[in-house]
């Protein structure tokens, strides 16, 4: 068994107003038994504006938000998935990068994962976003070996690929994070069924820790994230956070990842054909 938890957020723009709420519930989690926690997409700091975000973002070296983390893996003896944390000084084009971590018990990096997909969408609402104005995309899938198997890690816009998925888990992954910051327009509509689809296609247990709530408005755009954070196993069972701030604690039985795979092999399954 692995005692999972997952953390949901209101990020706002002020990393270090962001700082002791995410270490507060992380901490809440470890007391409460977790092993591994995971908290959601750009945890450090949501923020409509490109010129805040030059003045408080800061590269992997010198991210606050990563230090104090590291040292709370530590002191707790967990291990932490930061969703993603916005980091200047990575790209010599002068975009960001959206970074997850994945830190070891004893503080170390185990794995880092640069977002592929950039969220380059008008999901409604008069809402636009151009990620990839902002943020270099990465190009590596990562796939991290923990105690419980391989973990698959992806971010948010990630989700509606599925051949990112289905590469992960024929390479091992038995866990997949997939920490999001999804609108509420695309929430309501896609968030659950596409989730429960990576579940059960890939027979991986699904962490899905999300923003919520209302972030700080910019330049006229305010930004509405739709919460509503996951827990999806293998067969597609949900367990599932509300709209506010918080932590949900899960026991995964990872013998579930071999049960639902025996029972319906599509993973190993997959034909090579001709067309379209
Ligand atoms: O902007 C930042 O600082 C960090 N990046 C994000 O929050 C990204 C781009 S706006 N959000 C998503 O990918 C939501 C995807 C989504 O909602 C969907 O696929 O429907």
């Amino acid at each position: 068994m692995l005692r999972a938890a997952i953390v949901q957020l209101t990020s706002s723009d002020d990393p270090a107003a962001n700082m002791p709420r995410t270490e507060a519930l992380v901490r809440d989690a470890a007391k409460g038994g977790a092993e591994l926690i995971a908290t959601p997409e750009v945890t450090n700091i949501v923020s409509m504006s490109r010129a805040r975000q030059r003045e408080m973002l800061r590269s992997e070296a010198e991210d606050p938000t990563l230090a104090r983390l590291r040292a709370v893996a530590v002191e707790m003896g967990v291990w932490v998935l930061i969703g993603s944390l916005a980091l200047s000084g990575e790209s010599p084009d002068g975009r960001f990068v959206n970074r997850s971590f994945l830190l070891g018990p004893d503080g170390g990096i185990v794995a880092r994962y640069d977002k592929i997909h950039m969220f380059d969408a008008a999901p409604g609402a008069g809402e636009a976003y151009r990620e990839s104005a902002g943020y270099r995309p990465g190009k590596a899938a990562t796939l991290a070996r923990t105690p419980w198997g391989g973990l698959g890690l992806t971010i948010c816009y990630d989700l509606r690929f599925p051949e990112l998925y289905l590469r992960l888990a024929r390479a091992g992954a038995r866990l997949i994070a997939i920490p999001s910051a999804f609108t509420r327009p695309t929430g309501a509509a896609h968030w659950e069924p596409l989730l429960r689809a990576r579940a059960i296609e890939t027979g991986c247990y699904v962490l899905a820790p999300a923003q919520c709530g209302t972030h700080p408005a910019a330049e006229g755009r305010s930004r509405e994230t739709w919460g509503h954070s996951m827990i999806v196993a293998p067969w597609g069972e949900v367990s599932v956070m509300g709209e506010t701030a918080g932590v949900l604690f899960a026991d995964l039985d990872m013998a579930a990842v071999d049960a639902a795979r025996a029972r319906v092999p599509s993973l190993s399954g997959a034909r090579v054909f001709h067309g379209p």
